[in-house]
Order: structure tokens, then C-alpha cells, then sequence
């Protein structure tokens, strides 16, 4: 596990955007098609939006979701359509390379989107999943003290009572989480130190869900400054 730190959030953003922006080129390279598992929260936002193009094919790249919250298809709350709205639509990706997790007003009950979504994963290690991390330390819709943290056979699971509003989401497992080359934390702000801190030194995925996820080849936390407050004091 490696953790850079960044002067601001607004550093930061630029830097994961960059950060994205290479992957997606250092795997077409490869010959393949990058596989990218997106999260929300307030930071990804903020890069997703300073993505501007670069030397890479957005068209030919496979992007799925990390957790989405269970409402209506195209509601402002869903982390599909912000992303959309932040860099997707603009980057020309095209519908069947958006893998989306249904929503509410889609026909299924949670618990069946939940396993419709499942069998939508890719078998092969995804080559990047980015994660937000809340102040409470959850990850995707992993939240600390809550079941869907001790799953082990499914891929993706219902939330019914997610702390966070709105209380239904679908989250992915820590077994599809944890199924990628890469995993990115990407966390700015000083609400967060205390869940970054534990997270580094003896959280648990009880306590902290951030600290049970690590990728196959690398972890990397990329964080700002007051995030990074209370790593090294502890
Ligand atoms: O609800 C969610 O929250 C987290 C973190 O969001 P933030 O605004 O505190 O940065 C995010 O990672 C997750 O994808 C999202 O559904």
C-alpha cells in the first residue's frame, strides 16, 4: 500500500484525473480494453470533471460502478448520471460501454438488481476500481458495523438501510472489490482524517470498511493534506 498526499483537493482532482486518464492509455497500449470501476462522492466528481480527452480511446473502454443509490433512472442522486454529467457525455462513451446498475424504476426488486449486476461483472480482474471514502469510513456502499461488509460469495448486494441517504443501494462486494489490478482511495478533506488514520494503522472492516480493500498488483491512497492530518500522529 502506498499513499501520496497532495498539497489541496483541487490538486488532488487534477491529479486523479490525470492519474485515470494514463491507465486507460497504459492498458489500450497493452492491446486490451480497459475495464474501470467508478465511485461517487465529492472528489471523483471533481476529477471526473477535469478529464479532458488526453491521447486515449474513450470510446473503447468498459465502465461499471462501485454502488449506486436504488432510485429512479436519471435522478440527480445516482452516481451514474453525475458521472455522466461530469465526463462521460462529454467524452462521447458510448451507451454500451456505460454498465450501469439498475435502477429503482427498472422492473427488479433490489435484491434481484443487485444479482442482475453481479452477472454483469467482467470474469477477468478489473484493471482499475476507484474508491471515495465517507467519513465514517465506508467504501462503495460498505458501511462500518453493517452486514454486507462479511459477504463472501456474492458479487453485489442490496442496502436497505444505508446511514447515508437514500437508504437503498446496490453495493459491490469486498470479493468483486477486491478483483482489480489497481485500487485507488481518493479521499480529500478534513472530515475524513479520523476514517483515513484508522484506516492506515488498526481499523477494521467492522469499524472502517476502507481498510479491506487492496488490489491485486497495488493499493494507492491519494489524498490531500487535511486528510492526511492524523495518519502520522496517530
Ligand atoms: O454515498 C456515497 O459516498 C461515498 C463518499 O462520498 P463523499 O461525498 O463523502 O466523498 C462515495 O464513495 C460512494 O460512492 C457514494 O455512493
Amino acid at each position: 500500500m502506498t499513499t501520496e498526499v497532495w498539497p489541496t483537493a483541487e490538486e488532488l482532482a487534477a491529479v486523479i484525473a490525470q492519474r485515470i486518464t494514463d491507465k486507460v492509455a497504459e492498458v489500450q497500449r497493452e492491446g486490451r480494453t480497459p475495464t474501470i470501476v467508478l465511485t461517487g462522492g465529492t472528489i471523483a466528481i471533481d476529477a471526473y470533471e477535469q478529464i479532458s480527452g488526453g491521447d486515449v480511446d474513450w470510446t473503447d473502454v468498459d465502465f461499471y460502478w462501485g454502488d449506486e443509490r436504488f432510485v429512479p433512472a436519471g435522478d440527480a442522486d445516482r452516481n451514474d448520471r453525475q458521472a455522466k454529467d461530469a465526463f462521460l457525455d462529454r467524452l462521447g462513451v458510448p451507451a454500451d460501454r456505460i454498465h450501469a446498475m439498475p435502477a429503482a424504476d427498472g422492473g427488479l426488486a433490489i435484491g434481484e438488481a443487485a444479482d442482475r449486476y453481479a452477472a454483469e461483472l467482467p470474469g477477468e480482474p478489473f484493471d482499475l476500481v476507484l474508491l471515495g471514502v465517507g467519513p465514517d469510513g465506508h467504501i462503495a456502499s460498505l458501511f462500518p458495523g453493517h452486514p454486507q461488509v462479511h459477504e463472501t460469495k456474492r458479487l453485489a448486494v442490496e442496502v436497505l438501510d444505508s446511514p447515508k441517504p437514500p437508504p437503498e443501494r446496490i453495493s459491490l462486494t469486498y470479493p468483486a472489490l477486491r478483483n482489480a489490478q489497481s485500487v485507488w482511495l481518493i479521499v480529500a478533506g478534513e472530515g475524513k482524517a479520523e476514517a483515513v488514520a484508522r484506516a492506515h494503522a488498526d481499523g477494521t472492516i467492522e469499524d472502517t470498511p476502507a481498510s479491506g480493500v487492496q488490489g491485486l498488483a497495488e493499493t494507492v491512497w491519494l489524498v490531500d493534506v487535511p486528510a492526511s492530518a492524523l495518519i502520522v500522529r496517530r
